[in-house]
């Protein structure tokens, strides 16, 4: 070991897989800083474009070259975009293997698949890459391999078990190439994280059941920064160390215990020393985890009779295993891929509905973002709930369990709310009706589908009907919202009506529209948000004008998140809500806790922004080119959007029935719940 004289990285060719965010991307700038020429691979292009910048205005900063610092698109799942890669990096000095990810969940509540891709990515991802680079290190006789492990693969997290065991391979794999290596002049080394601030940490945040939330709060609830992360990992690997350090000492000390054969972190003499301390600590921490898990656990044990403590969030964990064990059985006995069926529980008034869940039911992926749906019911018609701004698939709550005894019911969170992810490049209103197509056909089936709306949910079932009519069969609209051309459409519904729909009369009827300003009538935007900037580029807009658009956005911005931030507090939500909520007593924590949760995640705020801001194609514009059953189901007290806009709706598409529900608020779907799932029942028959 060289203690004394450490590693230097200066000019070594690096190839970081994962190294556009996270641990991975601390590691680059730590190289960089350090005179490595610097590879990134991970799969998405415009991050690496944004990484590769970064980094180097790092160099640049320091006087450093720029020209080696690169990126290179590829995913480490696939063995010829890997070799892509190396080709294009050039013979590499050290490897280091970042890219991975956790998707935490219960035993029995996620899919095989994600017991399968997280295997694929963490350790056959790493493996599969180190096999294609090796030949030419051991060629060389010279070469570093990082391996990233995780505490987790040392602790068997409760929560982890898709992902723990994929970093306790990764380990193995370190320990065995180690020794088969130590002839070679290869040298491998392996990192364990401690929870680390990063995209992929909020990623899994978001699915983590509660028992993983519990066992950080036992371990202190520290949560590292890459750089301290990948600072430690740099000293360790400058001094040639096997298992590298991470900045949490008390894990550094669990992972020296559990070192096996391999050379260990600390020096012998320091581990004789502390070895007695340590087992007493471990002990320690073990019972301490042991004690926070059974508490949790608790009112299934009380029905043995062992219960002491009988907690609101263990009755609440209770339900969803006790729910999630049912379905699981059911599930594997059949053999099919499992989902999980929302079960129900009985409110205060006695009222079937279901309960609420901090991380979620079912997770599908579309185009790399996680989306969050429920799904119930086994047989009959698919319907489709779609939430509205600020809410989820819980929304539908008192819904699903009584429409899912005569359908197949799913709810799905609309990206940018509720669980599922909050992407922040592309307009939203342009994503959603994708997203929506998307999930009729990949997790409905492809049968077309009723929509069921509420608020923005609603305007989003329109959008759905009319750019991808085949996969829907009706729309119920309850309060819908969206923005009106109203006069311009009334000027056309006239023109229409004024003449006869014949040849003769088409000429005329364009003059008239060119006259009332209705041709052309849709300005084609790529991106709804920008029609703005669209039509002052249109004029040639003068630098100050441009500045001054600019400092209007951001002023627009800054005032939208700083909204935000004030209308995130649990006592906010629930002031908006009784505004608009007739029942108040529907107005409970649960519904509270179903808005506030989501709006902790990271990109909550510029979601929040992107979708206050968005525009998309006016309601009249919509119904124009609509052609399924409507029903409007509309609270006829609620204060936002009341009756006057189910009547211009009705106007514009005299097809749809309506049904008005006195003494109800903006979301009847759970202000007055059985009088909704009446009339939807209803309706749903004859569509
Ligand atoms: N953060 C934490 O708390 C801890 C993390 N770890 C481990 O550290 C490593 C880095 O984690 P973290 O920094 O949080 O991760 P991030 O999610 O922040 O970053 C992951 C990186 O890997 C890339 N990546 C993901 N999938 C692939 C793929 N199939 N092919 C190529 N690149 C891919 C991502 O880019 P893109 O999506 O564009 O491909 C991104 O660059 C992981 O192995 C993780 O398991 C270990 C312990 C704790
Ligand atoms: C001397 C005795 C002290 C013992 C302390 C033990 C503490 C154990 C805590 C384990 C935490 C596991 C973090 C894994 C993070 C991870 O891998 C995910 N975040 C993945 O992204």
């Amino acid at each position: 070991m060289s203690w004394f004289r450490p590693k230097s990285y200066s000019g070594k060719k690096v190839l970081i897989t994962g190294g556009s965010t996270g641990i991975g991307f601390a590691l680059a700038k730590e190289l960089v800083l350090r005179g490595a020429q610097v590879t990134l691979v991970a799969r998405t292009k415009t991050r690496i474009d944004s990484a590769v910048a970064e980094l180097k205005s790092i160099a640049a900063k320091d006087n450093l070259g720029t020209s080696h610092i690169k990126g290179f698109a590829a995913d480490v799942c696939d063995a010829s975009q890997i070799v892509d890669a190396l080709k294009y990096a050039g013979a590499v000095d050290v490897l280091i293997c970042s890219a991975g990810a956790a998707c935490p969940g219960y035993f029995l509540e996620q899919n095989m698949d994600e017991f399968e891709s997280t295997m694929n990515l963490n350790y056959f991802g790493t493996l599969k890459v180190i096999r294609a680079a090796l030949p030419d290190m051991v060629e060389r006789r010279q070469g570093e391999i990082v391996l990233v492990s995780s505490a987790a693969a040392v602790v068997g997290v409760a929560g982890y078990s898709s992902y723990a065991p994929t970093k306790a391979a990764v380990r193995s794999l370190a320990d065995t190439l180690r020794n088969e290596l130590l002839p070679s002049g290869v040298r491998v080394m392996v990192a364990y994280p401690p929870d680390t601030d990063t995209p992929g940490y909020a990623k899994e945040n978001l699915s983590k059941p509660a028992v993983c939330h519990e066992i950080s709060r036992a371990a202190g609830d520290v949560l590292y920064t890459p750089e301290q992360v990948a600072q430690s990992m740099l000293r360790g690997m400058e001094r040639g160390a096997y298992h590298l350090p991470s900045p949490d000492f008390g894990q550094n000390l669990m992972i020296a215990a559990s070192a096996g054969l391999s050379p260990h972190m600390f020096p012998a003499v320091l581990e004789c020393l502390l070895a007695p301390v340590v087992v007493v600590a471990l002990w320690v921490f073990g019972h301490k985890v042991d004690g926070s898990l059974r508490r949790l656990a608790c009112p299934m044990v009380s029905k043995r009779g062992l219960c002491r403590h009988n907690t609101k969030r263990a009755q609440a964990l209770d339900r969803s295993l006790i729910a999630s064990a049912a379905t699981a059985s059911k599930e594997v006995t059949n053999g099919i891929p499992r989902l999980v069926e929302a079960g129900s529980e009985i409110d205060a008034n006695g009222v079937q509905r279901l309960p609420l869940r901090r991380e979620g039911w079912n997770f599908w992926d579309f185009e790399g973002n996680k989306v969050h749906y429920i799904q119930a019911g086994t047989s009959g018609s698919p319907v489709v709930f779609l939430h509205g701004f600020g809410a989820s698939a819980y929304h539908w709550r008192y819904n699903i369990p009584v429409l899912a005894e005569k359908h197949r019911v799913f709810a799905m969170d609309l990206l940018g709310m509720g669980w599922s992810d909050k992407p922040t490049g592309e307009d939203i209103y342009q994503v959603w009706p994708r997203q929506i197509a998307a999930f009729i056909k990949e997790v409905v089936g492809g049968e077309p589908v009723v929509l069921v709306g509420n608020s923005l949910g609603g305007y989003n079932c329109l959008n759905a009907s009319v750019t991808t009519p085949d996969l829907v069969r009706g729309v119920a609209l309850l309060n819908s919202a969206g923005r009106f051309e109203e006069v311009k459409a009334e000027v056309e519904a006239q023109v229409e009506a004024a003449l006869p729909d014949d040849e003769a009369s088409q000429d005329l009827k364009q003059t008239l529209r060119q006259t009332a300003g209705l041709e052309p009538e849709e300005r084609k935007t790529s991106n709804g948000r920008a029609s703005i900037s669209q039509v002052s580029t249109e004029e040639q807009p003068t630098l100050i004008a441009r500045m001054t658009e600019a400092l209007k956005s951001m002023a627009v911005r800054g005032s939208i998140y700083a909204s935000f931030f004030l209308a995130k507090q649990p006592k906010r939500i629930r002031q908006v809500l009784e505004q608009v909520y007739i029942s108040q007593q529907n107005v409970d924590e649960d519904l509270v806790n179903s808005v506030l949760w989501p709006s902790e995640h990271p990109n909550a705020a510029e979601s929040f922004y992107q979708i206050i801001s968005g525009k998309g194609t006016p309601v009249n514009v919509l119904l124009s080119k609509l052609d399924k059953p409507v029903l409007l189901l509309w609270g006829a007290d609620d204060p936002w959007i009341g009756p006057g806009s189910a009547a211009r709706i009705e106007r514009l598409y005299p097809r749809a029935q309506k049904v008005l529900l006195n003494g109800v608020g903006h979301c009847p779907q759970d202000d007055a719940p059985e009088r909704v799932n009446t009339e939807l029942m209803r309706w749903l028959e004859t569509v």
